[in-house]
């Protein structure tokens, strides 16, 4: 057992190398010769900085608390030594429970996690065995995915909380077997209300089990779960070097603002959307499910195909949905961020509960939903925030999901004056400072109030169009429309899990026909300052071989190092007798440069 100085001089150690070695290769840091070839297959070459510093410590045999902005590559930086700790151990494994647990907080994230442990698996040739589990499985299926055992479990904490009181997965088993414990996305587990579940499994975690904790943002949650599961004395804090507000949003984002009134959001969007001021593809999100669909029935209207998700829908179509939306099939994704909804949920559900009159308390929306945070969507360049997130921890993890690994993205938040006082929330949260790309919200500077005004009459018109009725009855026709779906989904890709093309979800909902004037703006309607500022994007796009959002071509390489998310993390040693910590070297030099930039978006 080493000793605390070990331990900092470990560190020390470590840190160093980083400073030294910015260009480590995969192979230098001591990985599998088998995971490097899956991982040139899979067209990643070399690790991200959160990698580099993660991947020997877990080898090590280290606990590890991981904090790195969103697409940063967190999944990897414990997936790969994770699969290449058991690579070893699996041949003598006569364990009767799993060896390792990742828990997730969300369904979306427990699918996406579990794909790559799978995929690795595959690529590697190995003999191990990874399954997922779901709330929605009965205690017999349960017990089929844990029979044999499996070596890696990928759960929400409700699951195993499940197992462990339906006798599915047997306690002593468990202290016998688990060796390696990965919470990710630790910040949300809390806020997903998986306290009592993460409690009930705690009591039976063994003191030799290596834990993990993955984060993007850090809060008093984090600190929590850090007290309450690492009870290794080996721990490495990783968070961002010096202040704690460096960063947050990955450089290679640019991020901007609008200022409209609540009732004009629908006009501004169109504008955005159909004067082509912002790129493909696109996530919008709202704050709940009716306005959800009240902006796709009016996209109709204008010929903009849209595809809406939200935690109403079966598991099976969101999750198609989702994979849709990767691969590309349609171009706009009308996301609800309903964590307000929830909540409201929540509250209603323990009053009723207070009242001891359960009857009604059935739950509509899937507490597990969670497609806002950490889910991994591929090549959206713009993030809309069509109604404003409720936090600037809500605000983060939406603007996480573009400029994901080497890509560049923008966000466009819509803010009405109610919103002002978020908006004000939200900037400080960042620490807002206009020196700073990442940490700063422009205003939008491509949209002309000519341009806003040439499409009012039109929009408003349609928007009249779009009442509470045909909202209703579209959300109530897309859930049937989905259950059905999502029944054809399970039988049909049990057989053909690659079949993307068979049900397409951004089918027309409403009953009126979009009039065909509609579809196209006239040249007449655009001024010649939206014209240019269109042109712009559409270059833009194509200078980045982003003309077909399905395919990404590789501009890699083309960002400054400073600029890029995946290169930019940078990890600070814990607060006690280690100082320095592993900095971005230059990090502030380009800032007037990039400062100039701000005008693309
Ligand atoms: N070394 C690498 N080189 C290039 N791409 C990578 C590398 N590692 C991971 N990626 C890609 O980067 C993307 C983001 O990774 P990941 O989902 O792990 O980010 P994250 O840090 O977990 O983000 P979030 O906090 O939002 O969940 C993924 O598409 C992943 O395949």
């Amino acid at each position: 057992m080493a000793t605390a100085t070990d331990k900092l001089s470990h560190e020390n150690e470590d840190h160093e190398k980083e400073e030294q070695d910015d260009d480590q290769t995969f192979e230098e840091l001591g990985l599998d010769p088998r995971l490097i070839r899956a991982l040139t297959k899979k067209g990643i070459d070399n690790p991200t900085p959160i990698q580099r510093v993660a991947i020997p410590l877990i080898l090590a045999g280290k606990d590890v608390v991981a904090r790195a902005k969103t697409g940063s590559g967190k999944t990897f930086a414990y997936v790969l030594p994770l699969l290449q700790k058991l690579f070893s151990d699996s041949a003598s494994n006569k364990n009767l429970a799993p060896t390792a647990f990742i828990l997730v907080p969300t369904r979306e994230l427990n699918q996406q996690v579990y794909s790559e442990a799978l995929s690795l698996i595959e690529l590697c040739r190995v003999q191990l065995k990874v399954v997922q589990l779901m709330s929605t499985m009965s205690a017999s299926d349960l017990k089929t995915a844990l029979a044999g055992p499996p070596d890696i479990l990928v759960s929400t904490p409700a699951c195993i909380k499940t197992c462990l009181s339906k006798g599915v997965l047997n306690p002593t088993s468990v202290q016998n077997s688990l060796s390696i414990l990965v919470l990710d996305e630790a910040d949300l587990l809390l806020s997903y209300g998986y306290e009592d579940d993460l409690k009930a499994l705690t009591a039976h975690i063994p003191r030799r089990c290596q834990c993990l904790l993955m984060s993007a943002t850090s809060s008093a949650d984090v600190e929590k779960l850090k007290k309450l599961i690492l009870h290794n004395p080996y721990i490495l804090t990783l968070p961002e070097v010096g202040d704690v507000k460096d960063d947050i949003i990955p450089q290679n984002v640019q991020q901007f603002w609008i200022s409209c009134s609540a009732r004009d959001k629908l006009v501004y969007i169109l504008a955005l959307l159909k004067l082509e001021l912002v790129q493909k593809k696109v996530l919008i999100f709202t704050n709940t499910i009716d306005m959800g669909f009240r902006l796709k029935l009016f996209f109709e209207q204008f010929g903009i195909k849209s595809a809406v998700l939200n935690s109403e829908l079966p598991q099976n179509s969101r999750l198609h949905i989702l994979e849709e939306f990767n691969a590309g099939l349609f171009d706009y994704l009308i996301a609800t961020d309903d964590s307000q909804s929830k909540k409201e949920q929540a509250d209603v559900e323990s009053h009723v509960e207070q009242k001891k009159s359960r009857k009604h308390a059935k739950r509509k929306l899937d507490s597990e939903f969670g497609v806002v945070r950490g889910i991994d969507f591929k090549n959206v360049h713009t993030v809309i925030n069509f109604d404003m997130p409720q936090s600037g921890a809500g605000y983060i993890h939406r603007i996480g999901r573009t400029g994901r690994a080497y890509n560049t993205g923008a966000s466009v938040s819509l803010v009405s004056p109610e919103e002002m006082e978020i908006f004000e929330e939200i900037k400080s949260a960042l620490g807002e400072d206009e020196t700073r790309d990442s940490n700063f919200i422009a205003p939008f500077p491509l949209l002309t109030k000519n341009a806003v005004e040439s499409l009012r009459y039109r929009a408003e018109d349609v928007a009249r169009s779009v009442t509470k009725i045909a909202v209703r009855e579209s959300r109530a026709q897309d859930l049937r429309n989905e259950i059905l779906n999502s029944e054809k989904l399970k039988a049909h890709f049990q057989d053909n899990p690659r079949d993307l093309d068979l049900l397409k979800h951004d089918k027309v909902l409403s009953k009126k026909a979009p009039a065909p004037h509609l579809r196209d703006v006239p040249e007449y309607l655009l001024d010649p300052t939206t014209q240019e500022a269109s042109k712009v994007i559409k270059l833009a796009r194509a200078a980045m071989g982003n003309t077909n959002s399905g395919h990404r071509k590789g501009f890699k390489g083309k960002f400054r190092k400073n600029s890029n998310p995946l290169k930019s993390f940078s990890a600070e040693a814990p607060k006690r007798g280690f100082k320095g910590g592993m900095k971005r070297k230059g990090k502030d030099k380009d800032d007037g440069h990039r400062n100039k930039k701000k005008q693309s978006v």
